[in-house]
């Protein structure tokens, strides 16, 4: 049911207004009036209007109380007393004592991964994490390997940033040369062999970049991670604190995670329990597919900042599109002395020309197929719009002017309609 256009609540401290906006092409203005507030760890400016668009799920929290307006139409908006907000700021105390610790002995920081099932708040309370870190002045590096949602780049990737000041309410952290890596699918299941060979890499590549960065490498990394965490999902997991070599493991809600990663974890990995907010959304399949719809329409055409990307025409036979992964095929059909799993990290030259339409094509860093593209990290990203089998060319929308770089294409099995 919908609520009346303009509201306003008294918030108490440690108490929380949840909001959520459905209608579509609705907008909903936050402002504080009086005392302090915080969405998802960013300070909110007193007297500041803050917009919202269809399909927020949106929570201000007080630590000292505050009065907040809402103007538009909102779903569902009410004060909610109980939350875990102490415990995941005990949370931040910890990590913020081994960051002490770390700077004091010139040793790297905490790096911490937080796991759960799906929708229980984990991009939430990484962002919350990290927000106040920057907060006490620390520089963390912010990690996504949920390839479903790609919050540093786009759905399909996974990716690491620095982090240097609180996520803007509207635009999230400003990312200055991300690194991100291709995947090409929305779940790691899709091909296990990549997801860990580029989980590996990603972590080879943050280890080394903190080697040059005191101050990164003491306030330490928070990874975001997938929901996906039974059977070969639980193995990507271990896999991944492997790789990164986390010290704590903060599992949102969910026992038999938090006691097989107990009983998995070497001894000096902290594994621990955290209940799930109350406010967390649970997501229908439609609305996941939206909101990665949404993510890749702001890498082209940006949100409050508008971006203005580039439409032309290419040659098909001027672009070198590969895809990841070769068919699976019986082992004894495979070339001598291949694995199965070999198959899977190979690049496959694309060939045919109309399946192409609407696919995004992650643009590599890599001249040549030859050239470790996997290990390489991604420029960018371009859509393909147009098809024209007769003139063997493709319409492509690219945040860069033509001409495209001469490097590989890796195709992604996701999809974005442009009809901005
Ligand atoms: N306290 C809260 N009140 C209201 N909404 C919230 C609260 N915490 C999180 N949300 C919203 O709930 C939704 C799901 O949260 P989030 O994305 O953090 O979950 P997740 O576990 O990371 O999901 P996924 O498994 O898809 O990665 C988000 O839209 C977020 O804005």
């Amino acid at each position: 049911m919908t609520e009346v256009q303009l509201q306003e609540f008294k918030l108490e401290p440690d108490s929380e207004l949840r909001f959520e906006v459905e209608s579509k092409n609705e907008k909903v203005v936050l402002e504080v009036k009086t005392g302090y507030a915080e969405l998802f760890g960013t300070e909110l400016v007193k007297g500041k209007p803050y917009e919202f668009h269809t399909g927020a799920k949106v929570a201000v929290f007080t630590w000292h109380g505050c009065t907040v307006e809402l103007r538009g139409r909102t779903e569902v908006s009410y004060v909610a007393k109980e939350t875990p907000m102490v415990v995941y700021l005990n949370v931040h105390a910890a990590l913020e004592q081994q960051r002490i610790a770390a700077e004091d002995q010139g040793t790297r920081g905490p790096v911490a991964m937080i796991v759960g099932p799906g929708d229980v708040g984990k991009s939430t309370l990484t962002k919350l994490l990290l927000n106040y870190a920057v907060r006490m002045g620390r520089r963390p590096i912010y990690v996504d390997i949920d390839v479903g949602q790609g919050h540093i780049s786009i759905p399909g990737t996974i990716g690491a940033t620095l982090v240097e000041r609180p996520a803007s309410i509207e635009e999230g952290f400003s990312q200055q040369a991300p690194l991100v890596y291709h995947f090409g699918h929305k779940s790691p299941g899709d091909n296990v062999e990549l997801y860990k060979t580029i989980v590996s890499r990603l972590a080879e590549v943050v280890t080394e970049r903190c080697e040059h960065n005191k101050k990164a490498s003491s306030s330490g990394l928070i990874i975001n991670t997938c929901g996906w965490i039974k059977g070969t999902g639980y193995k990507m997991l271990t896999h991944a604190a492997q790789a990164f070599e986390v010290d704590v493991i903060l599992v949102l809600d969910n026992e038999r995670l938090f006691i097989e990663l107990k009983r998995d974890m070497p001894k000096f990995v902290k594994v621990v329990y955290l209940p799930k907010s109350g406010g967390v959304v649970e997501r229908s399949a439609t609305q996941r597919t939206e909101a990665r719809d949404v993510r890749i329409r702001e890498y082209f055409y940006g949100t409050r900042t508008p971006y203005y990307p580039h439409s032309f025409d290419v040659k098909f036979s001027d672009l070198k599109i590969y895809k990841v992964g070769a068919a699976s095929l019986p082992a004894s059909c495979m070339p001598l002395g291949m694995r199965a799993a070999e198959a899977k990290t190979r690049l496959v030259a694309v060939t045919a020309c109309a399946p192409l339409a609407h696919r995004l094509l992650a643009v590599s860093f890599a001249a040549a197929p030859g050239d470790d593209v996997l290990h390489s990290n991604l420029a960018g990203f371009i859509c393909v719009t147009a098809v024209d089998a007769e003139r063997q060319t493709l319409t492509v929308l690219s945040p860069q002017p033509r001409p495209l770089p001469n490097t590989v294409l890796l195709l992604s099995e996701l999809q974005y309609m442009d009809n901005h």
